[in-house]
C-alpha cells in the first residue's frame, strides 16, 4: 500500500520581491528559479527524493526517505545563498493528492504567499524510518511512442512543443481527476506521475484516454519501491522493455 510523503517548497513573498523596488530583469529572474530548482533538486536527489519545478514559485517533492532535519537544513541552505526564503510543508497520505492537499494546507494556515512576516515555516511530519516499506512509491514514466520520429524530425520545434505539451495536459488532468495522481512534464516527450496503488488496467485506461483525447500516443513503465529513486528507477527499467517488446504498458514488479 503506498504512504506517499510529499513537500510543498513555496518562495516566500516572491511575486512583491519580483517587483521591488521596481520590476526586476526577467532574465534574471529565469536565472534565480531554475538554478534554485536545479540546488532543490541536488538536495533531494542525494536523498533518494524527486522534486518537481511546477510553477517554480511552488516547487512540488515526493520526499520519502527525507527527514525533517533534512529539510530544516535545506531551508537553511537556501537562505544563506539565495535573496529569497522558502516555506515548506510536508504531508504523508495514500494518494499523492492527498498528501500534497494536506501539505499545502500547512503551509496556507501559516500565511499567505504575499505575507512579508511569514518566512521559512517549516509544518508537518515525514514517516519514521522503522514505518517505511518497499511499496510506500509508485511511480509512472510515460514517454511519447517514436516522439522523435512523429514529431521532432518531422515538425519545427513550437509545434512538436505544442503536441507534447498537449498530451501532457490531458494525462495530467485525468491521472488527477480519475487517480489523484500528480503528473510532472520533466523534459522532451517524458511525464513522471506520482501515482497510488494502480494497476495495468488503469494505466491502458490512462493511454486511451489521451489517444482519444488528443491523438497522442502514450507508453508507460511502472516502478514501486520505498523511495521515490528506487520507484523510478524500476519504472525507466519497465520503460525500457516496453521500447524491447513493442508493449504499451509494463509493470516493473
Ligand atoms: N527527463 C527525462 N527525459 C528523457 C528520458 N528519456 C528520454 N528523455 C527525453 O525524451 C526525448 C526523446 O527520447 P525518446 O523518448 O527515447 O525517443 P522517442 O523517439 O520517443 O523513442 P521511443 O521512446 O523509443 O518511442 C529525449 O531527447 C530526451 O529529451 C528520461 O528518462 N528522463
Amino acid at each position: 500500500m503506498t504512504n506517499t510523503q510529499v513537500t510543498l517548497c513555496q518562495i516566500d513573498n516572491y511575486g512583491p520581491w519580483t517587483v521591488t523596488p521596481e520590476p526586476r530583469r526577467e532574465a534574471d529572474l529565469q536565472t534565480l528559479q531554475s538554478r534554485l530548482y536545479a540546488d532543490i533538486s541536488q538536495f533531494v536527489g542525494n536523498r533518494d527524493g524527486y522534486v518537481f519545478f511546477t510553477r517554480f514559485d511552488n516547487m512540488i517533492a515526493v520526499t520519502n526517505g527525507l527527514t525533517f532535519e533534512d529539510h530544516a537544513l535545506l531551508q537553511e541552505s537556501v537562505g544563506n545563498r539565495y535573496p529569497v526564503t522558502l516555506s515548506l510543508g510536508v504531508a504523508t497520505g495514500k494518494t499523492p493528492v492527498q498528501a500534497l492537499s494536506d501539505a499545502t494546507t500547512l503551509v496556507q494556515d501559516a500565511g499567505s504567499a504575499q505575507d512579508k512576516n511569514r518566512r521559512e515555516c517549516l509544518e508537518g511530519r515525514v514517516i519514521d524510518d522503522e514505518h517505511r516499506t518497499d511499496d510506500d512509491v509508485q511511480i509512472a514514466h510515460f514517454d511519447v511512442i517514436d516522439a522523435t520520429g512523429e514529431y521532432t524530425d518531422e515538425l519545427n520545434a513550437f509545434d512538436t512543443f505544442i503536441e507534447i505539451e498537449q498530451g501532457y495536459a490531458s494525462l495530467m488532468r485525468y491521472m488527477r481527476e480519475a487517480h489523484d495522481s500528480l503528473a510532472f512534464f520533466v523534459g522532451g516527450d517524458n511525464v513522471i506521475v506520482v501515482c497510488p496503488d494502480l494497476g495495468e488496467g488503469e494505466y491502458e485506461d490512462a493511454i486511451y484516454h489521451v489517444q482519444e483525447d488528443v491523438d497522442v500516443e502514450l507508453q508507460v513503465g511502472v516502478g514501486r519501491g520505498k523511495s521515490p529513486h528506487d520507484a523510478g528507477i524500476a519504472a525507466k527499467h519497465a520503460l525500457e522493455d516496453c521500447r524491447a517488446d513493442g508493449t504499451r504498458v509494463e509493470l516493473g514488479w
